[in-house]
């Protein structure tokens, strides 16, 4: 069965429940030899924590600080559901314009976009105390029903769940997914038969759309065959046979794709991921949701402040730290990144903690510096702990299109990147852009950010990626 008949078996016409075992399991893996035996578990993505207090209320070095955040409304924002079908031609005009496209931070917007995040964390200003610890039940209680994107435990809240993240990616798409069937449309209204023009024009359609020229090339060499095979007259099962094809190359691409996180194992902690970027592709908002949905599970997490050529970096995570309870490793703006990556080490090792989530700085004064400054802090880390770091994730920001494609290209010449973490997919237009990462990059994505609340950085799960980007299609093609 083709990745499209899957998608519309699991989830066409409604269906929150996948009917058959396509879910990908989430494996969280052990990266060394001892990992199969011990230190995996395998665990349906579909189901998640409701997360509990675990009553380990982490003391900081960050909480001395002492801010009073005023909780927003930005979940009701980000989280307008979509229930609009992919094809019906009124529906794309007012979802591109929402949201900006760019990511462009300034200092002086800096003081807004802690007050921002760090509500989405929610912890009631009214428990702060300038005492040294954040209380762990009123955080926990806080993150709402985020969805575990390493692990989970509960196999009775599996239907439930299904329901959430499937809806999570449905909203977080949505924009995506007007977008395209916006371009689809524009593209189909001008179809009158199959021809060199409408090869031409379908090539256009899908670069625009962002899912890259070589895919786009792909398909439209594979469909020359098919829409005359398959018969398709109306514009309607052109547009079906044209998703079709795009959604099957997809699934078929990532066969051997793995798209999980891995952890070191029990005994060979601490795990450390390192997140690596350019300037606002979303790493600090990545690490602290992380760090938020780790500590929930019920892990020691420690996060090192390695981004000291952005002074406000430093005190953006640090304000993640306070407000999710997580310790920091950090100094003061200027200080040698490695030096600060190595005091984290150290500290990860000699106080056990499970995981170390490592902040990068997205720009330096040049691109030289900047990937020789992530070798060293790489150098550093595994002079350390040998088997770290077990991941290198590159945060690219969705909205940017085939700029995060080149952006990724540089960072994969010098880094060994794991995978990629797709940030502000719901502000962008081009979900696309997941599948020129498959195609052209050859790496799994692994997380993705459906908005800026601490649950909307998901695990990532292509065949609910499929669904909300094609969603209207795919429900009428069920029925
Ligand atoms: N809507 C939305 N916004 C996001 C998401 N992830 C990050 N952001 C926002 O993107 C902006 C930039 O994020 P940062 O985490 O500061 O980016 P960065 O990569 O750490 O930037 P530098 O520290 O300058 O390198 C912030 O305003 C975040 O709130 C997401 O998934 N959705």
């Amino acid at each position: 069965m083709g990745f499209f008949d899957r998608v519309k078996k699991a989830f066409g016409g409604g269906k929150a429940e996948s009917t058959e075992p396509t879910e990908k399991k989430a494996t969280v893996a052990a990266d060394d030899t001892e990992n199969s035996a011990s230190g995996s578990t395998t665990a349906d993505l579909s189901t998640s924590e409701t997360v509990s207090a675990t009553g380990q209320a982490a003391s900081t070095s960050a909480t001395t600080e002492k801010s009073v955040v005023t909780q927003t409304s930005l979940t009701n924002e980000n989280k307008q559901a979509d229930e609009q079908s992919a094809l019906p031609a009124a529906e794309q005009a007012a979802s591109d314009s929402a949201a900006p496209e760019s990511s462009d931070q300034s200092l002086t917007s800096q003081a807004t976009k802690l007050a921002t995040q760090a509500s989405t964390v929610a912890t009631s200003a009214a428990n702060e105390t300038s005492t040294t610890s954040v209380d762990a039940e009123s955080t926990s209680e806080s993150l709402v029903t985020p969805t575990s994107v390493v692990s989970a435990t509960s196999e009775t809240s599996a239907t439930t769940t299904t329901d959430e993240t499937t809806t999570d990616y449905d909203r977080g798409l949505a924009k995506s997914r007007h977008g395209f069937a916006a371009r689809l449309n524009e593209f189909l209204a001008g179809f009158r038969s199959v021809d060199e023009d409408f090869f031409e024009d379908l090539e256009g359609m899908l670069i625009e759309a962002d899912v890259g020229f070589e895919t786009a090339m792909t398909i439209s060499n594979q469909l020359r065959d098919e829409v005359k095979l398959q018969n398709a007259k109306t514009k309607k099962q052109v547009g079906l046979v044209i998703v079709e094809k795009m959604v099957d190359l997809y699934g078929d691409a990532g066969a051997e794709e793995d798209n999980q996180l891995h952890f070191a194992a029990p005994t060979a902690g601490p795990t450390v991921f390192l997140f690596v970027g350019v300037n606002g592709a979303g790493k600090t908002t990545t690490v602290g949701k992380l760090s938020a949905q780790l500590k929930a599970e019920g892990k020691k997490v420690l996060l090192a402040a390695c981004d000291t050529f952005r002074a406000g970096a430093i005190e953006q995570l640090a304000e993640w730290a306070r407000r999710v309870g997580v310790d920091i490793v950090k100094s003061e703006p200027g200080a040698d990144p490695a030096s600060v990556a190595f005091e984290a080490v150290k500290k990860a090792k000699a106080e056990n903690y499970d995981v170390l989530l490592v902040d990068t700085a997205g720009r330096l004064q040049n691109k030289v510096n900047l990937m020789n400054e992530l070798a060293k802090m790489k150098r550093v880390i595994v002079r350390e702990l040998p088997a770290a770091p077990q991941e290198v994730l590159l945060v690219l920001d969705a909205s940017t299109g085939q700029n995060a494609l080149n952006q990724a290209k540089q960072f994969q010449a010098t880094t060994d990147v794991t995978g990629i973490v797709l940030t502000k997919l719901d502000g962008s237009s081009k979900g696309g852009i997941v599948i020129a990462i498959r195609n052209e990059l050859h790496l799994p994505v692994k997380l993705v950010g459906l908005g800026e609340h601490v649950g909307d950085l998901q695990a990532f799960n292509a065949e609910k990626f499929v669904y909300g980007l094609f969603k209207g299609l795919i429900d009428e093609a069920a029925n």
